[in-house]
């Protein structure tokens, strides 16, 4: 544990209580057509990719699951995370959306295991807040963390309500930085190609 595990705990419990007022005061039809189209310039970047991860969304989270039509008629496998135990182990499997899910550990749910776990090309990950540095605070699991680790070739996405972004995350030396942000109103490309 680093000494900025307590600060990151305290930045978790603002950055929650900020996205549960900024969701329950939104316009529902404003929440109904977010997140559904894929901005071309985010478009582009995924054009080769063959896996895309997604995740079902819990409580506020950016419902990441609406991207899957239009990801489908790009030609793209869809995957979803599956938590493998309660230490940060998860894999990745081909989810059909018509198919039924799992239920998992955390309120989570995953596809049934079908051919096995798949390689993600693109990452797209839950977050709890998000800086312009494109760091990425998480539920504190290091769940993504060691996902992005494990598949450093993945373009890493972070979905996120704009009032999800904060002033500056302390950042631990293992956590990797986000490539593209994708919030209900723009989208923010880091430095790195
Ligand atoms: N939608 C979604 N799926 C995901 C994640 C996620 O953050 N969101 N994960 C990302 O790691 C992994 C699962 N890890 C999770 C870890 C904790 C909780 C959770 O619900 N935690 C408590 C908060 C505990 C606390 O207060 O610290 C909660 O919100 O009730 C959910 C998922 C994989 N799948
Ligand atoms: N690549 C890794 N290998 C092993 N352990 C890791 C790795 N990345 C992170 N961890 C561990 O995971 C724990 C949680 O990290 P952190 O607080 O940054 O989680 P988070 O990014 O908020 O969570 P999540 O990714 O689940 O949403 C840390 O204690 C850290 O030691």
């Amino acid at each position: 544990m680093s000494d900025e595990q307590p600060d990151k705990t305290s930045l978790r419990a603002i950055a929650r209580q900020r996205r549960r007022a900024f969701v329950a005061a939104l316009d529902p039809l404003a929440h109904r057509l977010a997140f559904k189209a894929i901005p071309s310039p985010l478009a582009r970047r995924i054009a080769d990719a063959r896996v895309v991860a997604l995740y079902m969304a819990l409580d506020d989270e950016a419902p990441a699951q609406r991207m899957a039509a239009q990801l489908l008629t790009m030609g793209k496998t869809i995957a979803l995370p599956r938590v493998l135990d309660r230490l940060g182990s998860m894999d990745f499997l081909a989810w059909d959306p018509e198919s039924t899910l799992i239920p998992g550990p955390f309120r989570t749910s995953h596809p049934e295991p079908g051919d096995g776990p798949v390689t993600p090309d693109v990452i797209i990950a839950p977050l709890v807040g998000f800086d312009r540095m494109m760091n990425r605070l998480g539920q504190g699991g290091g769940y993504y963390d060691r996902s992005f680790a494990r598949y450093p070739d993945a373009l890493r996405v972070g979905l996120a309500w704009s009032a999800q972004e904060m002033d500056a995350l302390p950042a631990d030396p293992w956590d990797l930085p986000l490539h593209v942000i994708m919030t209900e109103v723009e989208l923010i490309e880091g430095d790195e190609a």
